[in-house]
């Protein structure tokens, strides 16, 4: 049976050529897309564009060994990154590793890619390969919250005020420059990001999680990552900076003890410092992992776009400015040469093979293994379709 046949069994597609594409010249028999003769030539076969990439892994790369692996899948928007980490997941599960599969983007759709409901923040199984493979999105308001509440806890505003009244405006106004609240009200770029991804890393050094061997990050859109990467350091000055007021703040509250010769309510309790310190501890791991050539492979997904390509050649300049280990780009949504004679499938193809001419010549991308993955006709959702679609990506 065609393999294209099989997969629309197995997707119950509710699209249809004609409906994916409009061709005014009609017969556009583009299910031939993921025929397995045409699979096997190119540009369906992973190949480097690059004279480096005898040295980078490909898959079978990709699952040697046991000790934990993270992969991050990123890049712009709506180009294919849950459909690429989905189906990455699904692969390493089936090729012997537990795995966990995690959605870091505020906006889901892992839920809608595995075509089973992942919400809920907790890990939940995913039926289907061979290996353990759960997936989790991740609420990183929820974390934000409970920093929030714990800082209101210490008296938040009203304890300002009465220091204002006590004549120590000084401590007042340093008290005002902790941003604390601001900085849990509008989180810095990436923030949220961060939290996410320090919740997995925490997570799953629990031992009942050691046997998860690869866990695969679906994030969010270009400009989060970037972000995320300065992230780090931005918490780690202003979580710095906080512990410094928390300090002044302490002798100004032992001076009102004795003025009053009772305990007050200290300004930055325990419970709040703690939680401050604990979380620049799980940024410092984030940023750490960042840089770990030997734990974890930051993977650029983008189109055959003019605008996508030079979003990912700016998202590579910026992961190796930050020394995020990059050796791989993932084409995605290729249309395959037109074996008919629609006009808009070929004119649209010059297009794409104009833009991956692009991807050779970019000095940020040249230096990467491109793999192309095909324009399927179906939508890509539920087990069956991911594995189809990692057979083709992941080589
Ligand atoms: N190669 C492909 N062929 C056909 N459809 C695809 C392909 N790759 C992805 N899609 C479809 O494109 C849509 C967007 O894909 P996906 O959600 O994976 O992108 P994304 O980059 O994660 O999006 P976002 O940035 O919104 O999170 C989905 O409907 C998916 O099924």
């Amino acid at each position: 049976m065609a393999a294209y046949t099989l997969l629309r069994r197995i997707a119950k597609p509710r699209i249809y050529p004609s409906q994916l594409l409009h061709s005014t010249t009609t017969r556009c028999y583009f299910t031939t897309s993921i025929n397995p003769k045409t699979i096997a030539t190119p540009p369906f076969r992973a190949r480097s564009l690059a004279s480096q990439a005898d040295s980078v892994s490909l898959f079978n790369e990709m699952i040697v060994g046991n000790q934990r692996k993270y992969y991050m899948l990123g890049g712009k928007g709506g180009v294919g990154k849950t459909s690429c980490a989905a189906s990455l997941a699904v692969k390493f599960a089936n090729s012997g590793h537990p795995t966990i599969v995690v959605s870091t983007d505020p906006a889901h759709s892992l839920s809608d890619s595995f075509d089973q409901d992942l919400t809920g923040g907790m890990l939940v199984p995913i039926q289907g390969p061979s290996s353990p493979l759960f997936g989790l999105e991740i609420n990183p308001e929820k974390t934000r919250e409970d920093l929030r509440s714990a800082s209101e806890a210490n008296g938040g505003a009203g304890v300002k005020d009465a220091i204002n009244s006590m004549g120590l405006g000084m401590v007042a106004d340093q008290l005002g420059d902790l941003k604390l609240g601001e900085l849990l009200d509008t989180p810095p770029p990436g923030f949220d990001e961060a939290i996410a991804i320090s919740t997995v890393l925490q997570f799953v050094e629990s031992p009942e999680y050691s046997k998860f061997t690869r866990i695969v990050f679906d994030t969010a859109p270009t400009g989060h990552t970037l972000r995320l990467l300065s992230l780090p350091d931005f918490m780690d000055t202003s979580i710095g900076k906080i512990m410094k007021l928390k300090s002044k703040i302490s002798s100004a509250t032992s001076a009102i003890k004795s003025m009053f010769g009772k305990e007050q309510t200290p300004l930055v309790d325990g419970g709040t410092t703690n939680k401050l310190e604990q979380l620049r501890e799980q940024m410092g791991k984030v940023r750490d992992l960042f840089h770990d050539s030997e734990a974890m492979e930051f993977v650029i997904v983008t189109i055959p776009t003019v605008m996508a390509v030079r979003e990912s050649s700016r998202l590579h300049a910026s992961l190796k400015k930050e020394n995020v280990p990059v050796h791989r780009v993932i084409v995605n949504q290729v249309l395959p040469p037109s074996a008919t004679d629609c006009k808009f499938c070929s004119i649209r193809r010059k297009d794409q093979m104009r833009a991956l001419d692009m991807i050779r010549k970019d000095p940020e991308l040249a230096g990467l293994v491109v793999t192309e993955a095909p324009l399927f006709d179906v939508e890509i959702r539920g087990i069956p379709a991911l594995q189809f679609m990692g057979e083709m990506v992941w080589k």
